[in-house]
């Protein structure tokens, strides 16, 4: 397993806001983490990728124990988050947003005697293919559709060279145009990088569910399984009812 989680307990002022006996994620895999707000889903991404700090539990990636780790550590050592609030640069154009992405991840002094090798032009333009921003790159971020501003987000993480990426929420915010297209990009991305994405959109998490789906409830992990075992589960449909978010009930 490439993310083994064991025993993980954290809690804020005394409240446990998570109690997660085992959660892990294999190579290449597309990992769904669905449960109602509060559940903790968020929580367990900040403590893997060093945001939060737990109170007790295991977490390793790739063999290593990563709790305790600061976030710089954790994303050099392969985690790549993808926060829901943005981080681009709007008045910068795409290029130089990925441009920059790529410098951010040297150090201090290789980025004062930075240069673009062909080599380092090749892997923006590839990543930006793969994102379907090759046709936008010297428009200006902040002029993005939103759909595009996600995407770019998602190649900026990609350019970090992530090999577990964490992804919040992608399709918050989007039409249903984009979401279908946010869910091709994570299947295709999903070819050579394990993902763990949290999502409430039942539609997109179908499309995209091609493996488990855990779902979160109260800090502790309620069942595991494919979509369709998930959203035919009467302790799922329960804690879902009567919530503005869910549309199990609808599928
Ligand atoms: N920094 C914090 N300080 C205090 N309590 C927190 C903090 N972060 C989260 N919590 C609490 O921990 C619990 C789990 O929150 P978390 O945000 O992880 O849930 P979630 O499943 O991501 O919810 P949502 O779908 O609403 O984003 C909640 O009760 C929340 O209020």
């Amino acid at each position: 397993m490439l993310l083994t989680v064991n025993n993980l307990s954290v809690s804020f002022g005394g409240v446990h806001a998570l109690n997660l006996d085992h959660f892990s994620v294999g190579e290449k895999e597309l990992r769904v983490i669905i449960g109602p707000n509060g559940a903790g889903k968020s929580t367990l991404l900040d403590i893997i990728c060093g945001k939060t700090r737990a109170d007790s539990g295991e977490v390793t990636f790739k063999g290593k124990q990563i709790l305790g780790k600061n976030e710089v550590t954790i994303a050099e050592m392969g985690i790549g988050r993808k926060f829901q609030k943005p981080s681009i640069f709007p008045e910068l154009t795409v290029y130089d947003n990925l441009l920059l992405a790529v410098k951010t991840k040297k150090d201090i002094f290789s980025t004062l005697f930075f240069r673009v090798t062909p080599a380092i032009a090749d892997r923006i333009h590839s990543v930006a293919m793969r994102l379907q921003l090759n046709g936008v790159m010297y428009k200006l971020a902040g002029a993005l559709a939103h759909g595009q501003k996600q995407w770019l987000e998602i190649a900026i993480v990609m350019l970090q060279d992530p090999t577990l990426m964490l992804i919040d929420e992608p399709a918050a915010g989007m039409s249903d145009e984009e979401t279908e297209k946010t869910g091709g990009l994570l299947l295709e991305l999903a070819k050579t990088h394990s993902i763990i994405v949290i999502e409430h959109d039942m539609k997109f998490i179908e499309q995209i569910a091609n493996n488990l789906v855990t779902v979160l409830v109260r800090g502790k992990r309620l069942m595991e399984g494919t979509f369709d075992e998930v959203k035919n589960d009467q302790r799922v449909i329960d804690c879902y009812l009567g919530r503005s978010n869910a549309q199990l009930e609808t599928l």
